[in-house]
């Protein structure tokens, strides 16, 4: 399966294929004709798939690699001068290419650190972990996190190319399959209640391998549509952040150390829910529906913090715009909008545990 991303001068393709690593170097070739190629993968990954990759590319370019501990922890500012300094070592030059081999933390880091190198290096996501091969690798948000909250340093800047294997997600650890889920769950939750309800008929993960690459597919389409129409985040595109006012603060709060990031943006989504539904926003039952599915799928949906605690990280969210906190609502499952309100929304109980 093959999807555009039509961007202008900034278009890329995404392809979709079990077994599609094993032919990766033929459509590398056709977006880049340079000499020099930097992988960067992390410890988990690059041992499983760092040689598959290697042995096709090393026949026509120069390699190096770097490989990274795996782990948020390593989406930081701190890691920067290691990814330039081993760019620096290998000679890359703006007509090189660097390959993000990894989940969403590898493709985040190095393609922020593709943004800035020398202004801007040609970048390829081969995303390996559930939440990637939906979300991360798609679009051209690239950032690292500080420890005020998530991803506050980063840039738009779109890969040349995309290739998702569904058949690496074999090797990865269930919570991540799980973590991914949260945000395939998102994608029915904003736009898409059939997607939605095959999710409901199925309820687990095991039961939906079947349907997999379909469903990565549907996923990654939405996400191409909405960057499309907005690759700025300027407007429709902030509806892809549901859950993630509330789920980017718990992240936040843990030091990016106890919830990933599809369980906190689960918890995100259905206490948000929760508190939309209580202010008869959202319809009755919605937010019912979003939790039987978590659970379903191994999410959580509460962390027992006050709501209190996460104010001062909620100011930070960068859905702010005129002191005004922009949260993602439902009108109900598949319908989402923008909701300009104040912190006096998350505030109202002061006691409000989610
Ligand atoms: N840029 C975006 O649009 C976007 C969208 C969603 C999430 N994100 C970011 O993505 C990050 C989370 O990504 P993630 O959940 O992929 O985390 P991750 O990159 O940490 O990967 C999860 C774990 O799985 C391992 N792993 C990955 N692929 C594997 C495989 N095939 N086999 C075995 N192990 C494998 C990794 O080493 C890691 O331990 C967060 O920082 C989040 O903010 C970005
Ligand atoms: O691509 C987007 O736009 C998203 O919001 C997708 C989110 O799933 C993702 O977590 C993104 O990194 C959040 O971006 P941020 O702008 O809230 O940092
Ligand atoms: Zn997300």
């Amino acid at each position: 399966m093959k999807l555009t991303v039509n961007l202008g001068k900034d278009s890329y393709p995404i392809y979709i294929e079990n077994n599609l690593l094993k032919h990766a170097n033929s459509l590398i070739g056709e977006i880049f004709s340079g000499r020099r190629i930097m992988i960067i993968s992390d410890d988990n990954v690059y041992p499983l798939y760092g040689q598959m990759l290697t042995e096709q590319l090393s026949a026509d370019y120069d390699l190096s690699h770097l490989v990274l501990p795996h782990g948020e922890g390593t989406k930081s500012f701190q890691t920067l001068p290691v990814i330039y300094g081993a760019l620096l070592k290998a000679r890359i030059s703006r007509s090189d290419l660097i390959i993000a081999l990894g989940g969403g933390v590898i493709g985040d880091l190095a393609g922020f650190a593709a943004s800035s190198f020398l202004r801007g290096v040609k970048f390829v996501q081969i995303p390996t972990s559930l939440l990637a091969q939906v979300d991360s690798s798609v679009g051209g948000k690239v950032a690292v996190d500080l420890p005020e909250g998530k991803n506050l340093v980063g840039a738009f800047y779109q890969p040349k190319l995309v290739l998702i294997d569904p058949l690496v997600l074999d090797t990865l650890n269930p919570r991540f399959i799980n973590d991914g889920m949260g945000e395939v769950i998102k994608y029915g939750c904003i736009k898409d209640s059939e997607l939605f309800c095959t999710l409901e008929a199925h309820s687990s993960f095991t039961e939906l391998k079947e349907e997999l690459p379909s469903i990565i597919h549907r996923c990654v389409d939405i996400k191409r549509v909405v960057v499309e129409h907005d690759q700025f985040d300027t407007g429709e595109r902030m509806l892809l952040n549901f859950g993630h006012t509330l789920g980017h603060t718990i992240e936040q709060y843990y030091h990016y150390e106890r919830e990933s990031h599809g369980e906190a943006v689960a918890i995100g989504m259905y206490q948000i829910t929760r508190l939309s539904e209580d202010l008869g926003i959202t319809a009755g039952k919605t937010s019912l529906r979003i939790r039987k599915l978590l659970e379903a799928y191994g999410l959580p949906y509460e962390c027992g913090l006050p709501i209190q605690e996460l104010l001062h990280a909620i100011a930070v969210d960068k859905k702010n715009l005129n002191n005004r906190l922009n949260v993602i609502l439902l009108h109900n499952i598949g319908s989402s909008y923008i909701h300009p309100t104040t912190s006096a929304f998350f505030s109202r109980e002061s006691n409000y545990i989610i």
